[in-house]
């Protein structure tokens, strides 16, 4: 991945400077979709989640740089990607990675958009040629939750999540990572596909179509749905999927002035933590099928290379009964070589047959 890292802009530089390339670009009659001018579009797919995180980001921005507002200066472009467009189906069937990122990076490649906002667990790790990750937002919390259907209440033991859910009852989740979690310590639990956005899922569960379903707590909190939460799971039980709650926003490599202004509002920690749980994806290269969670934090409050940062690793077969889990802690400027090791080494000592569909 190229990183730029560009001084700290100002603002009002980084736009003049975007100004001044589109004035110029116009008078050099290039191609319609090459041109950069405002509004810049920014791409987003269109459920609630997608178009709350969007707006953050664009909220974010325009309150580091106020002239935006008053410019109208962004334009929301709605992409409905394959991930949104199949429902009845495990992601994983359909072809597994990048389900929710392919049609908007091709709209970003061929200019139809400037820049895009993705959840960042649902973005590749490695991007089509020509894209880069321009920025990564504060983080909103990890973890995962369990929401628990109609008559099942929790129970107060931290360590045992699951111990509402009654002997053989039905979780309805798509993701093998928390399938494989929960398995491994209740291997008589039973899963069924739900899938959809946050709302569809609530709603499948209140018509009792499943016993309990697991969501990310930070999508949850963005709807304003957190009471929903029945039990919020530590990321040692559950340890989160890669990127979990981090909103990341990607552009053309070649758009210097968009990636200066995004990386003047970079969040140093979300950077940290996702270089360290994406370069351990990458490294362990797990289908679409392979069990797989990362989840880092730093050790030290305030933010920088000099933090520590302590980053889990693990790797599961969909049944759960083989896991893996690891750490390693390391200097926060070493985020991506400590992802690579830690996944090695999970990768080393794991059955090889997890890794291949
Ligand atoms: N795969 C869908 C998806 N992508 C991002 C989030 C939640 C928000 C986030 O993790 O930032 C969700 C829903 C979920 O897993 O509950």
């Amino acid at each position: 991945m190229v990183s730029a890292q560009p001084t700290q802009p100002s603002p009002s530089a980084a736009l003049q400077k975007i100004a001044a390339q589109a004035a110029a670009r116009q008078k050099m009659a290039v191609p319609q979709h090459r041109r950069q001018q405002l509004p810049l579009r920014v791409g987003t797919r269109g459920s609630p989640l997608a178009l709350w995180q969007t707006r953050a980001f664009l909220t974010r921005l325009t309150r580091f740089c106020p002239v935006l507002r008053d410019m109208n200066a962004f334009q929301e472009h709605l992409i409905n990607t394959t991930g949104d467009q199949v429902q009845n189906r495990a992601l994983a069937e359909i072809g597994g990675k990048g389900l929710f990122a392919k049609e908007i990076h091709e709209a970003l490649a061929d200019g139809r958009i400037d820049f895009a906002v993705h959840s960042l667990k649902d973005l590749e790790t490695t991007l089509p040629d020509g894209l880069v990750l321009a920025c990564t937002m504060r983080r909103e919390d990890a973890r995962d939750a369990l929401i628990l259907g109609p008559g099942l209440t929790p129970g107060d033991d931290p360590a045992d999540p699951y111990s509402a859910l009654p002997y053989g009852a039905l979780v309805g989740c798509a993701s093998v990572r928390r399938q494989a979690q929960i398995l491994h310590v209740r291997p008589d639990l039973r899963f069924g596909l739900l899938r959809g956005n946050v709302q569809t899922r609530l709603d499948k569960l209140a018509a009792r179509q499943c016993d309990a379903t697991l969501l990310a707590l930070a999508g949850l909190r963005r709807l304003g749905m957190e009471d929903r939460a029945s039990v919020v799971i530590d990321p040692n039980v559950m340890v989160p999927s890669a990127g979990q709650g981090i909103v990341g926003v990607t552009v053309r490599e070649s758009d210097i002035e968009l990636r200066e202004l995004l990386s003047a509002i970079e969040d140093y920690e979300a950077r940290a933590v996702s270089t360290a749980e994406r370069a351990l994806l990458a490294e362990l290269d797990g289908s679409c099928r392979t069990p797989i969670g990362g989840y880092a934090r730093l050790l030290t409050p305030v933010a920088g290379p000099k933090s520590q940062l302590h980053l889990t690793g693990l790797v599961a077969s969909e049944d759960g009964t083989f896991l893996l889990k690891r750490e390693i802690v390391g200097s926060a400027a070493d985020a991506e070589r400590m992802g690579r090791e830690l996944g090695h080494s999970l990768r080393a000592d794991s059955p090889s047959d997890i890794f291949t569909d």
